[in-house]
């Protein structure tokens, strides 16, 4: 099983504007929900490439209420601890020819509900794959994925983490399979800002010295690098296709690579997979359909 956390889950409501005018009331030409969040995007995707997956992670209210029952009716195992006060956020991207986001805070997760979690974790075993991924609310410590990781270390379970700053550095002691940082927060994890392919190369290697077994370094629009546990260094460009969406791109190409890991045995695969899943959803409204993951998959491999 294909287990996912969110610490953070979200509405991600999609509002599209002309242009936005701030300090004026502005009017939208449409608009669009989505169940969010990274690990549960992750899922979603997974489930739509045809891999079995569990979203797990912390719900609260309505709008958590809403978020669960939205996943278990896209088919979407759900396994989600729910909080005693608050809601699941509602996180707004506006599009305005530019992309504007405002993530929200998200509800309190109280200790009962961290041990509820580690409980769950506790029964994985090493036939499982972990992904971890997005922010965690500000109320809780840094060190909440270092836990995790310490906790599972001796299962040989592969863990994937998509996190930022010291919530990434922090776990990559523990060995996890796979980090997905963009050039710009690698770049940001070593206070600097990553200009060039060489410079991306250089900084993944420090992640990886560090302890990550593979590091993939997205790029948006400008492809990815994936440098590999056996030392191998390789780019890969994007398909070609019309912006509409980029949010979830990233988790989707997390999804993708483990699909194409797991399916094709090698990570030239994953990273074609990977590659054709996080264009598929920035040229879709939402997330990536199988369609277009599949016509995506067509222009890279001819
Ligand atoms: N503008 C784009 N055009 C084509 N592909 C894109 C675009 N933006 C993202 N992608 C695809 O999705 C992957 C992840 O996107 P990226 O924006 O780097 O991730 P994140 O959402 O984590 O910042 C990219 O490596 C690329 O394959
Ligand atoms: O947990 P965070 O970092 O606040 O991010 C949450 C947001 O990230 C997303 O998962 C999108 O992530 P990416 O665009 O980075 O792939 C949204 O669905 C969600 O609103």
């Amino acid at each position: 099983m294909i287990y996912t956390v969110t610490f953070n889950p979200a509405l991600d409501y999609v509002v599209f504007l002309d242009n936005l005018k701030l300090g004026d009331v502005n009017r939208s030409t449409r608009e669009s929900i989505f169940y969010g969040g990274k690990g549960i995007n992750v899922s979603t995707i997974l489930n739509t490439l045809g891999l079995e997956t569990t979203a797990l992670g912390f719900v609260a209210g309505f709008t958590g209420k809403a978020i669960e029952d939205g996943l278990a009716a896209q088919g979407i195992h759900t396994d989600f601890i729910h909080l005693p006060e608050g809601n699941s956020r509602i996180n707004v991207k506006v599009k305005h020819g530019d992309e504007t986001e405002i993530n929200g805070q998200g509800p309190v997760i109280t200790e009962e509900a961290i041990n509820e979690l580690f409980a769950k974790l506790d029964t994985l075993t090493k036939e499982d794959i972990l992904v971890l991924a997005g922010s965690i609310p500000n109320t809780l410590p840094e060190d909440i994925y270092e836990k995790i990781l310490a906790s599972l270390e001796s299962k040989g379970i592969r863990i994937v983490v998509d996190a930022t700053k010291d919530l990434l550095l922090n776990v990559l002691k523990y060995h996890p399979f796979l980090i997905k940082p963009n050039n710009h927060e690698l770049g940001e994890m070593f206070g600097t800002v990553c200009k060039t392919d060489e410079d991306i190369v250089h900084y993944a290697k420090k992640l990886q010295e560090k302890g990550a077994v593979n590091v993939l370094i997205s790029m948006a629009g400008d492809g990815a690098i994936l440098i590999t546990e056996d030392g191998q260094n390789i780019k890969m460009g994007t398909p070609k296709g019309k912006v509409v969406n980029s949010v979830g791109a990233g988790d989707s190409m997390v999804a993708g690579f483990i699909t194409g890991y797991i399916r094709g045995g090698n990570y030239e695969e994953a990273l074609k997979s990977g590659t054709a899943a996080g264009s598929a959803t920035a040229f879709s409204e939402g997330l990536a359909s199988l369609e277009m993951y599949e016509k995506m998959l067509k222009q890279i491999t001819e």
